[in-house]
């Protein structure tokens, strides 16, 4: 039976790897952060209303909006990342569900969403599975992919729910502390899993 998988996870804690594993094995997979980016894309309508509500100061020499300042203006304030989600959240749904919608029925969808639980966008799903890493790991990668500073790296870790509540929250959680092959082999055996309906 048709199922749609909640896939969810830390910054930086390797839901990009898995979900990059599932589409390899032949799975639909759709991305909140492939979203989010378009939201952003300069001349849309969230690029607008993010100027306004930001300044042009966030702009760089070719007017695109400089994802790195941003970051460090949201990461750093609950209320700038509160002004920030209120416009791209509402966007990034309506093009995800419209996506998910064309595949309904057809085959089993995996949304990949960061914010899956702090947007209670877990309630839309049959199934949810967390990927998860140490604090240490998750600041260590996080810093030498993003080129970021221990404390930049942290605000970013700390405007989420921590990864021990995602857990907990879950139906299934994989362990990507060990090589990318260790988590390759989790994800195996619940694909087969979800294949032979056992979940
Ligand atoms: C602030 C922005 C410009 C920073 O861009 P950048 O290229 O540095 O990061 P990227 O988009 O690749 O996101 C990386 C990760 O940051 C985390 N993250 C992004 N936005 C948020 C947020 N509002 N709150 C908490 N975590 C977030 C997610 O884990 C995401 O996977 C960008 O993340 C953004 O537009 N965020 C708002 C949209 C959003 O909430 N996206 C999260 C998925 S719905
Ligand atoms: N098992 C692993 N061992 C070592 N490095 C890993 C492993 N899994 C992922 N990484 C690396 O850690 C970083 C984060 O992984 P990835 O981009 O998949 O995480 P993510 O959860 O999608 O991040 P984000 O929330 O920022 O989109 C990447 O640089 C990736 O190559």
């Amino acid at each position: 039976m048709y199922k749609v998988i909640g896939l969810t996870g830390g910054i930086a804690s390797g839901k990009s790897t898995a979900s990059a594993y599932i589409e390899e094995q032949g799975f639909k997979v759709l991305d909140a952060d492939v979203y989010a980016r378009k939201v952003t894309e300069k001349g849309s309508p969230g690029y607008h209303k993010i100027i306004d509500a930001f300044g042009a100061h966030i702009l760089d020499d070719d007017e695109e909006i400089d994802r790195a300042a941003l970051g460090k203006i949201i990461f750093n304030d609950p209320e700038e990342r509160q002004k920030l989600n209120q416009i791209s959240h509402p966007e990034i749904r309506r093009m995800m569900n419209a996506d998910q919608e064309a595949f309904i029925k057809e085959d089993h969808v995996f949304l990949d969403i960061p914010l899956l639980f702090e947007n209670g966008l877990d309630k839309k799903c049959d199934l949810t599975v967390t990927v998860y890493v140490t604090r240490e790991n998750q600041l260590d990668r996080l810093m030498s992919r993003n080129g970021l500073n221990e404390a930049d790296a942290a605000a970013r870790i700390n405007s989420q729910m921590s990864l021990d509540e995602k857990k907990a929250l879950s139906d299934r959680v994989f362990d990507n502390n060990g090589e990318e092959e260790n988590l390759f082999r989790q994800i195996d055996e619940f694909l087969k899993e979800l294949q032979n309906e056992e979940l």
